[in-house]
């Protein structure tokens, strides 16, 4: 092996270009040569293709987004855009191809896998939502962004004696509303993997304000319904001056924490160790500290556990 490309693809996510840093840089100091892709599986179909040098990747540690830029490609679910991608990888004499992103590009990594294509995926997503790692690259920092934002809402909040609802990422995944949500004391965590009801929610915030809390915060996972929708349904069950946000793309961007720094940097190095050792076709992960790997098949057929009982801890404390 003498060629690795690299891909970022899907939404972007803080720590991906730590991640391909790591995953370039790794490579070079074993002597290989790293090719980057941009625009992910576009720019794959389209050889948008180049020779990553090292001093390109001066700086890049702590920058969010991807340096690599990324795509939503659905074309890519076509095999004739799968065989043009190995095609291209081929002409430029790419060996193998780490692909990082979420479930989605996990989807492109597999099929590549199927057509004889060697290829490894790093889990790069805000949303947390991949199975067999108990985190994915961006999801510590989106977490942070989410708590700066609602630690502004509640002073607002606070100050108005107000309801926010206050919805946050993570496609149909419920972790980023139970991280954000356990961190700032919400009163109410709504998310898609577990069942609630507005009239419990309605009635638990008159029974924190009858008990002296001047204000609520309810964090509201995308995947269950959209802000303003729940500010009306929970408005049928009392007055509590309620005000819906969208804290939105914010989310996706920003400085890497430290955190998915160092995560980037492990599971980047990690990936091209695999491929030394004549390993392919797997997915990399974190899981009780300890970096694993699985056939990317196996992905599909299993579900990411969200840590549920956060949820059940926050209620636990949330009352006054
Ligand atoms: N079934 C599929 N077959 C081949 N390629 C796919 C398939 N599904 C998704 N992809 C490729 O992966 C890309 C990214 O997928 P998607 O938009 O779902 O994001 P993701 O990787 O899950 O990341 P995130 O959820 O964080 O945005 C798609 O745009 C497409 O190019
Ligand atoms: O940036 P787009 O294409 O609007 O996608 C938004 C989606 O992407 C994510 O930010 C990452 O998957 C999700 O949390 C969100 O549902
Ligand atoms: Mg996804």
């Amino acid at each position: 092996m003498k060629r690795i490309g690299i891909l970022t693809s899907g939404g972007d996510a803080p720590g991906m270009n730590a991640a391909v840093r790591a995953v370039a840089r790794k490579a070079m100091a074993e002597g290989l040569e790293a090719y980057g892709i941009n625009y992910g599986f576009a720019g794959l179909v389209a050889g948008d293709i180049h020779k990553i040098e090292a001093a390109d990747l001066d700086g890049v540690v702590n920058q969010g987004g991807t340096l690599l830029y990324s795509a939503r490609y659905p074309e890519f679910a076509h095999e004739e855009g799968q065989l043009k991608g190995i095609e291209q990888l081929k002409r430029f004499g790419i060996d193998a191809l780490v692909v990082i992103g979420g479930d989605g590009s996990y989807h492109g990594a597999l099929r590549l896998t199927e057509h004889g294509y060697n290829t490894i995926g790093l889990p790069g997503t805000i949303d947390n939502d991949i199975p067999y790692t108990d985190f994915t690259i961006g999801f510590d920092t989106a977490v942070n962004t989410d708590v700066e934002a609602l630690d502004r809402i509640y002073d607002t909040a606070h100050s108005h004696d107000r309801t926010f609802v206050v919805e946050v990422m993570g496609r149909g995944a419920g972790d980023v509303a139970m991280w954000a949500g356990l961190s700032v004391g919400a009163d109410a965590i709504v998310i898609p993997e577990l069942d609630w009801d507005m009239e419990t929610i309605a009635n638990k915030i008159k029974h924190n304000r009858a008990n002296g809390h001047r204000c609520n915060i309810v964090v509201l996972a995308e995947g269950v319904m959209g802000a303003d929708e729940f500010v009306e349904k929970l408005s049928q069950y009392g007055d509590f001056d309620a005000r819906a946000n969208t804290i939105g793309h914010m989310q996706r961007g920003g400085r890497p924490t430290a955190k998915d720094r160092v995560l980037a940097s492990k599971m980047g190095a990690y990936a091209v160790e695999l491929l030394l050792d004549g390993k392919g076709g797997l997915a990399v992960g974190i899981q009780d500290n300890q970096l694993v790997n699985h056939d990317i098949l196996d992905l599909f057929n299993s579900k990411h556990k969200a840590e549920l009982s956060l949820s059940k801890l926050n209620e636990d404390i949330s009352f006054n």
